[in-house]
């Protein structure tokens, strides 16, 4: 398969501390890879590094062959990788479709913005109908609950039409009917678009991850599905911080 990401020795170093030290990581066309590990192991680290928000010490990220290291964020965006954060960052005032439709224009100089004609266009709806928001489109931001308001920043990603999603935590603080939603929107999004998921919640990694990456100190511990990384030890005993033989629950 055709890799669409590729990082080859990366390092990044905080006040001589190696949050990342040496991680290759390879991400195919298509694919929906979940990122694991225990607390500090490094994974927002290397999303702000592909992102462009962080610069390593050392090492590569190529997207679709495209040196990434060095570019800003608004460039990394541009071709074609979108991330959400832990919080949602969405504009509270202005009213879902508003958020969305903002969104889209991202590439639009302001004045052929401002000169846009109202109505929402197919891409906006279309990432209404994928984050289930079609029925809250005329209500703000402000009003939608924490889950809500995570579908809606993807939907503000997907209408960027991105061909790399990075997803951090996307079902950290929510109800088990919207992790269920969110597992749902993740598999739409998968179909067309290639996903990495940083994710702490097992139970919702057993269900939807299909190759997993872990993480630990700021290496790759394990590469596998989800079967092989949960029945590895090294993984048993760092990733929960659980003593040898206790099995990953
Ligand atoms: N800007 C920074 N300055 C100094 N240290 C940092 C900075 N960002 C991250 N770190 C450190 O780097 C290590 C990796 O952090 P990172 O947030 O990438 O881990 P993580 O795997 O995402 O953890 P979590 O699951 O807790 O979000 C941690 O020890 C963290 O304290």
């Amino acid at each position: 398969m055709n890799p669409v990401l590729e990082v080859r020795g990366l390092r990044v170093v905080f006040d001589g501390f190696a949050a990342l030290d040496g991680v290759d990581l390879t991400v195919a066309e298509g694919e929906l890879r979940f990122l694991i590990g225990p607390n500090g192991a490094g994974k927002t680290t290397l999303i702000d590094v592909i992102t462009g928000l962080t610069r390593p010490a050392a090492g590569s990220v190529r997207f679709d062959g495209v040196e990434l290291v060095g570019l800003r964020e608004h460039r990394v965006v541009r071709l074609g990788v979108g991330r959400t954060f832990q919080t949602a960052a969405v504009f509270e005032e202005l009213s879902v479709v508003d958020n969305l439709d903002l969104a889209a224009g991202f590439r639009l100089p302001l004045r052929s913005l401002l000169r846009r004609r109202r109505g929402i266009s197919d891409e906006v709806a279309a990432a209404l109908e994928t984050a289930g928001l079609t029925a809250l489109a005329d209500r703000p931001a402000g009003v939608l609950s924490h889950g809500q308001r995570q579908w809606l920043e993807i939907g503000m990603l997907l209408v960027q039409r991105p061909r790399l999603l990075l997803l951090d935590e996307p079902v950290a603080g929510m109800s088990r009917d919207e992790r269920e939603r969110t597992g749902g929107l993740l598999e739409r999004i998968a179909r067309t678009h290639t996903v990495v998921v940083v994710e702490h919640d097992m139970e919702f990694l057993r269900r939807y991850a299909r190759e997993v990456t872990v993480l630990h100190q700021g290496r790759v511990l394990r590469e596998g599905s989800v079967a092989e990384v949960q029945d590895d030890p090294r993984v048993r005993e760092v990733y929960l911080g659980r003593s040898k033989g206790e099995a990953v629950t």
